[in-house]
This record gives C-alpha cells, structure tokens and sequence, in this order.
C-alpha cells in the first residue's frame, strides 16, 4: 500500500512539473498575440491598427469572387492585369537573400579572368581552391552556343539600326540555278564508299591479337596502383626520359589531374640527362616548363645532378601547406624512366629496389624524405595509346628477354642512332644491312650457334638492351623552340 501512495505522489508531481511549462507556454503565446495584434483601444473597443487593417485587406484581395458556378466574376488582385510598373503584390526584398553572398556581373568578370590566369599559369598556386567559387570558371564553356552579345554588337543587334541576321547561305546564291548548281556538285562529290564501309564480308584475314608482353603497364592493377598514388599525394612528379620526354609522357593522367585533381601539384622530371647532349636538356626544359615546372636531373646515388633543386621545390611544397602535418610526394611515368632512382638519389640511401629492366616496382610503396615530406614510388605505367611494338621495345617497356623475334626491331634502331655511334661501340669496320651488322657483331662477340652459324636473336637482344640502357647514344630532338626563333628574328 505504501509504496502504491508514494508511486501516486510521485505521478502526481511528474505531472505538476510537466504542466507548469505547458501554461507558461500558453501565457507567452497570449503575450506574443497582444502584442503582435497591435490593436489600440479607443473607449474600450478594440480598434485595428493600420498596418493590420492593410494585411487583412490583402489577405481578402488574394482570392477571385465566383459565380455558384464557379465561374470568375471578379479576379484577384494579382491576377488582374496590371499596368506595367504597378506594386507587385509580394515585393520582392534583398534580404531575402541575406544568407547568400552576392556578387555584382563587374566583380564576377573581374573574378574569372583573374583566377583563370593565375590557374592556367603552371608557376602560381591557387591554396584551398575548394574555398572558392571555382565552379563559376566553368559557366562559360557550359553555354556551348556563344550569347548574341559576345558576337554582335548591341547597336547591329537591337537598337534602332538593328540588322537581322541572315541564316548562312550554302549554296552560294539566292536563286533557284544557284541552289540546282549547289546540288549537282554535292551529288559529284558524293562518295558512296563512306556509307558502304559500315558492313564487310569476312575476307578471312583478322588481326592478330597482340602478345600480352606487349601490355606491359597497362593492366588493372598497375593503374590502380596509380590512382592510389595520386589520390595520397598532394604534389605529383612525373618522371620523363630525357631522350624521348614527349614518348614518355603520359597525357591521359596530365589531362585527368587538371581536371579531376586541380588541387594537386604536378611537375616534371626530365632524368637521364647525362645521356643526352646539355643543349638538349636545356631546349626540352624550355618547351615543357611551359605547361608544368620542369627540373633536369640525373639520378646517381654519388654523382647526381638537380637533386639539391628539387628538394628545395619539395620544401616550397612543404611550405605552402603549412597546415598539414606533412605533404606526401608521389612519382609516374613509364616503366624504367628512373622513378625508384631518383628516390635512391634524394635520400642517397638504396631505399627503392633498382633494376636496368622494366617492371621491377610491383606495388607502391613509401618513403620518409623528411619529417614533413613522404615520397611515393608508383609502378611504371603505360597508357594504351597506339604505339607500335617497335615503339614500345624501344622505350624500354618491356622486358628484352622476353621479346619474342628481337631481331625484327634492329632495322629502326639502327635509324635511330647515329652509324658512327655504332661503329665505334661495336668496333665494327661497316656494315650493309641490318642482317649483315648482326651477324658481324655475332662472330666479333662469338655469340655463335652449332655449325658456326651467327646466333641472330641473342645478338639481337644485346642490342636492345644497349639501347635500353644508354650505351648506345640517342635521342628524340626537341622541336624548335618558337619563342627563342621570334626573338632572334627581332
Ligand atoms: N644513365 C642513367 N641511368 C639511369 C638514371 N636514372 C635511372 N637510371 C637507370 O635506369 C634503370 C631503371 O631505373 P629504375 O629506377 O628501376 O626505374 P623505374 O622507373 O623505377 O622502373 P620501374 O620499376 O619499371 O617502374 C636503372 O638501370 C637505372 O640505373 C640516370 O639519371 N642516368
């Protein structure tokens, strides 16, 4: 019984407490509609204020009166036509907006074409591009159909000496023999072979597929490799070759990062220089400083050149994102460029496994340069672009020793390094073709099968990796450069 009572007394106070806020409420809200009714008394009837009498007026105004028909006997006030001019029923107020930053069309110009030239510029950098209305850039490429206005003049266009547009005129002429004229000549030039190529009949000739060896850096998981490593750092560094820079350049990922990764850093490493003549460097540097900084360097864990400037540029880096605790520095590029080596050089310690072949890194792995600085060793990788077998053998992307015929490739080889060059490495008197170099080279090197017959393929192989690994002198000229020609001309 006794615990009975207190379970009531204690109901009975739960409920007390509960209902005191409900009238406190139900007071506040007679409060608010006394003093929000804004009504005054005059001899003790209430009188409404003016400002309610207007707001119940409209209120009234905001239907139409109907018919028992339902029919529209008298509009209301906002479906009544207006002269032009008139008070809108709702005005519309700016502080409706105060929430929204607004910005005048002046501002906004002068905001895009500062930010894309600073963006469009590979030496400045934009911090916490996130931070800012960086969509606003894009706009304009979204309205494909170019405005009126940016074409024409508004005089030509709406004033009062307006002159209409004439749609363009194909056939040349406004008369009936100009438009006959117009179409027997496109019935001549008519190609009927365009159309009929769409079907053919199996001639019985198909392409070969091409031997997997061949699709060395191309696979799933090498590219996802990639995408790891761009997606962990903040600063990319593309490894080129310095004898073929634009062979070695992967525009697919560059394109992918300015438009997906825009915050990301990218730079070149144009490695290899000892291999190719200074004047060389120089020229390639200056073309591909042109669209991301671009260092020289050679990877050499004693004899190194462009490393202390490119740990600099990493400290600049590191320095701008002060706000991070560290900054992770990932390096692309082909198979065999040097990514591993130009690690081993930064922290002049084997911290990366090294190899004269292709595919020796096999998954990504990291580095501690500094205690703010992280490097990131990628596998090389290989866009599927339409580089013949010859190319690909010769860019060093594959494995020599597993090159099936190595023979075949010496033809373009030869073409590509200087007679003399070879002359002298091989010390050979001369050769006629490339058959006869090999087997001369065959019997000086006593790479010889049973029966003295010269051992083609090994030969072959030899060569190959000669030129893979730089013993063979080569390289791809670097274009002319077009702004040194202007000056020069001035
Ligand atoms: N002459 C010269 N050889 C270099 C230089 N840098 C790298 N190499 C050589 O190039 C070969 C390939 O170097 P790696 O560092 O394994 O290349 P990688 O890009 O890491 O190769 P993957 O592991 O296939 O991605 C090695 O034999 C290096 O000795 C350089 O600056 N000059």
């Amino acid at each position: 019984m006794s615990k009975n009572k207190n379970r009531k007394k204690k109901g009975a106070a739960a409920s007390s407490t509960k209902k005191a806020p409900s009238t406190s409420h139900s007071l506040s809200l007679k409060n608010r509609s006394s003093s929000k009714a804004a009504t005054g008394s005059v001899n003790g009837a209430k009188v409404r204020s003016q400002s309610t009498v207007k707001r119940l007026q409209m209120y009234r105004g905001g239907k139409p009166k109907r018919d028992p028909s339902g029919r529209i006997t008298q509009a209301a006030a906002f479906q009544e036509r207006l002269p032009s001019g008139t008070q809108a029923r709702v005005a519309p107020n700016r502080q409706w907006f105060n929430n929204s930053r607004v910005v005048t069309q002046n501002s906004l110009q002068k905001f895009q074409s500062a930010l894309s030239t600073t963006l469009a510029d590979p030496y400045q950098v934009v911090m916490k591009q996130t931070q800012l209305p960086v969509t606003l850039l894009n706009e304009k490429g979204k309205q494909k159909r170019a405005h009126i206005l940016d074409v024409e003049s508004y005089g030509t266009t709406f004033g009062p000496k307006a002159q209409r547009k004439r749609p363009a005129n194909v056939t040349g002429g406004d008369d009936m023999e100009a438009l006959m004229a117009h179409v027997e000549r496109t019935q001549s030039e008519y190609n009927q072979d365009k159309d009929l190529d769409l079907m053919r009949e199996d001639d019985g000739v198909k392409q070969e597929t091409m031997n997997p060896l061949f699709r060395a850096g191309q696979s799933k998981r090498i590219w996802n490799e990639l995408y790891k490593v761009i997606d962990s750092s903040d600063v990319v560094i593309q490894v080129l070759d310095a004898r073929n820079p634009e062979g070695t350049r992967c525009r697919q990922v560059e394109s992918y990062l300015k438009k997906e990764k825009a915050y990301k850093h990218l730079i070149f490493i144009l490695n290899k220089c000892d291999l190719v003549p200074v004047w060389v460097t120089q020229r390639w540097v200056a073309i591909l400083s042109r669209s991301h900084p671009t260092l020289a360097f050679h990877a050499n864990m004693r004899k190194s050149f462009g490393k202390q400037a490119l740990i600099q540029l990493l400290r600049q880096f590191s320095r701008l994102h002060q706000d991070k605790k560290q900054i992770s520095v990932g390096f692309i590029g082909y198979p065999n460029v040097g990514k591993s080596s130009v690690i081993n050089t930064l922290r002049s310690q084997k911290v990366c496994n090294v190899a004269p072949i292709a595919g020796e890194t096999k998954v990504w792995q990291y580095i501690t340069l500094m205690k703010r600085i992280f490097l990131i060793d990628c596998p090389g990788i290989v866009y599927p672009a339409e580089d013949s077998e010859t190319d690909i053998v010769l860019k060093g992307v594959v494995r020599v020793e597993n090159v099936p015929h190595p023979e075949q490739y010496i033809d373009e080889l030869l073409q590509r390094v200087k007679r003399e060059y070879i002359l002298k490495t091989y010390s050979i008197d001369d050769y006629s073709t490339t058959e006869d170099f090999l087997e001369k080279l065959a019997r000086k090197t006593g790479k010889l099968l049973k029966g003295a017959e010269p051992d083609l393929q090994t030969v072959a192989k030899m060569v190959l990796n000669d030129f893979q690994r730089g013993k063979l002198p080569h390289y791809v000229s670097p274009p002319e450069d077009p702004e040194k020609q202007e000056t020069e001309e001035k």
